[in-house]
């Protein structure tokens, strides 16, 4: 171990851990190792499970050898001892090896020391024992280690909690377990808490060690890590466009969204509930998307590629499959992710599944009622009866806001005021009417313009960023997407053969149909809080 007393600056932005046993046939040890530098690997740990000590010191020395040349330092897995002898740059602990203080001790001050943490109780005690960096996870399920005791994976909720305790410590941060070139931009934009505190990289064992070509995957991860610190840097919640809104850009710009949905019609894919299926597709239709009602998991990923929006909404909770894999073939497609988690607040299996879902994709917007934001907010302020709610909150915009933050994503509270918020820009939009609350699948539909609106604007964006789980402003095509459906029904309410809710359904659908900006314009009711 180098006895240099001062600690070397590590970028931890792309971790490898090693694992010889999952090299392809035919693969050295040695070339994969070189290979995944040359890709833009940061830095090595060498993990060896089932080794003598004198071949892992072996190992260890030849790595470090190796990873000279790159100037990459290699931190050993769980073996002061073999840390020692090598002199290698670190070690990285578990949670039942031995206690840090003691490693500390017998290590140079120079050495890295990382921790295995996946608890936010674990982070909190790395950071008071003075861990370099810590890996969280696992993050998602994975072959490489029996993660199947309670409580072993995290998960993105659980990494978000997390880096929270991390902040404002210096402590660097990873994230490991099941995380790969197709999820790593969904993992990036996930792993943030709530304050705005984000990974400093991600680790990876199989991605890159059972790769036949890991020059490859280390640089597809590599450049990845690369464009999010980039669009990162943008705005709060990472994929979104940072804008200065105003009400009459808003008004604008879902004008012209208007024309677009019929321009590019965006297939619109959803997952949602018996009740609405005939009048969602038909929404879509008069708005000018092409609807399809997909929920198998075998055809998602086909779904997935082509370009529009995906609307989940989880109505009657079924097809749980399908909605997993709709929403994580939608990250890696980059296409945006609607969830409307009808009734969350209703029952604890609702609960648990909405959490399984935003555990497994990245809402590109939530929409629900007053339960059900409050549900997914922690709060008690309103109480959920069924998939209604009772009462309203006292500071709406505070709700949408801190849930945005929390979930990375737009979110849209509706109501007779409608508000959204990225997690610093509310918009109030007060069009609409009261007949709404009179139809089923009310909000629904809303779930189904959103999609259409958000669809057609990430196709139609100009400035595609790499960084970017969705192309295209958001939070302007939610606001377009809740104008068009209010504006509609506010005009359908008002034709003189509408007599209620049996008579207003069709009309609704002939004033979305017969939409133009002009009314868009012409009727818009907006209100824009800055923080
Ligand atoms: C970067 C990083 N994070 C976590 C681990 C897991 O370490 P540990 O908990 O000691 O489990 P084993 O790797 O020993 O199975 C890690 N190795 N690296
Ligand atoms: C070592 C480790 N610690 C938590 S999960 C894990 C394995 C990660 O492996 P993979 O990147 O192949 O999922």
């Amino acid at each position: 171990m180098s006895t240099d007393n001062v600690k070397r600056v590590v970028d931890f932005s792309l971790y490898l851990v090693t694992g010889r046993n999952l090299l392809p046939h035919g693969k050295s040890y040695l070339t994969c190792i070189e290979e995944a530098l040359r890709g833009g690997v940061t830095v090595v740990q060498v993990r060896e499970k089932e080794v003598e000590t004198a071949e892992f010191l072996e190992i260890a020395n030849d790595t470090i050898a190796l990873c000279s040349r790159y100037n990459v330092p290699v931190i050993i897995n769980d073996r002061i001892d073999v840390a020692l002898a090598s002199g290698a740059a670190g070690v990285h602990l578990g949670q039942s090896d031995m206690p840090l203080a003691i490693v500390r001790k017998l290590l140079p001050p120079s050495a890295i020391i990382g921790v295995s943490c996946t608890t936010r109780e674990h982070a909190l005690k790395a950071v008071e024992e003075g861990a370099d960096y810590v890996g969280l996870g696992a993050i998602y399920a994975t072959r490489t280690k029996d993660v199947s005791a309670p409580g072993s994976v995290c998960g993105i909720a659980g990494a978000r909690a997390m880096l929270g305790a991390l902040e404002g410590t210096g402590v660097k941060a990873v994230a490991i377990g099941g995380v790969n070139s197709k999820n790593v931009l969904r993992t990036l934009h996930g792993c943030v808490s709530s304050t705005g505190h984000a990974l400093d990289g991600v680790a990876v064992v199989s991605d890159i060690m059972a790769s036949p070509e890991p020059y490859a995957t280390a640089s597809c991860l590599a450049q990845t890590f690369c464009a999010w610190s980039a669009a990162v840097s943008r705005g709060p919640a990472a994929f979104l466009v940072k804008a200065q809104y105003t009400r009459e850009g808003i008004a604008a710009a879902a004008a012209t969204l208007v024309d677009t949905v019929r321009r590019v019609r965006p297939l619109v894919h959803q997952i949602t509930n018996n009740v609405v299926k005939t009048q969602s597709a038909n929404v879509t239709l008069a708005l000018g998307g092409s609807p399809i009602m997909a929920e198998a998991e075998a055809e998602q990923a086909d779904l997935a590629r082509v370009p529009g929006g995906l609307l989940i909404n989880y109505g009657t909770v079924d097809a749980i499959d399908g909605m997993l894999a709709a929403g994580i073939h939608a990250n890696q497609n980059r296409k945006p992710v609607v969830f409307d988690p009808v009734g969350v607040g209703a029952t604890s299996f609702r609960r648990a599944t909405a959490a399984k879902l935003l555990d497994a994709w990245q809402p590109t917007v939530i929409k629900g009622n007053a339960a059900e934001i409050g549900a997914l907010a922690d709060s008690e302020e309103v109480k959920a009866q069924g998939v209604d709610s009772l009462g309203g909150f006292k500071d709406a915009s505070a709700v949408v806001r801190s849930l945005a933050r929390t979930h990375r994503c737009i979110v849209l509270l509706s109501g007779p005021t409608d508000y959204l918020s990225d997690g610093s820009t509310v918009i109030r939009l007060s069009n609409g009417h009261a007949i709404l609350g009179q139809i089923t699948g009310a909000g629904c539909v809303l779930g189904t313009a959103i999609a259409t609106y958000c669809g057609a604007a990430s196709i139609a964006a100009s400035e595609p960023c790499e960084g970017s789980l969705v192309n295209g402003d958001m939070l302007l095509a939610v606001a377009a997407g809740t104008l068009a459906l209010t504006i509609a029904a506010q005009r359908a309410a008002g034709r003189k053969e509408v007599r209620g809710p049996g008579t207003f359904l069709p009309a609704l659908i002939d004033e979305l149909a017969m939409l133009s900006p002009g009314a868009v314009l012409g009727t818009a009711t907006i209100d824009v809080e800055t923080e």
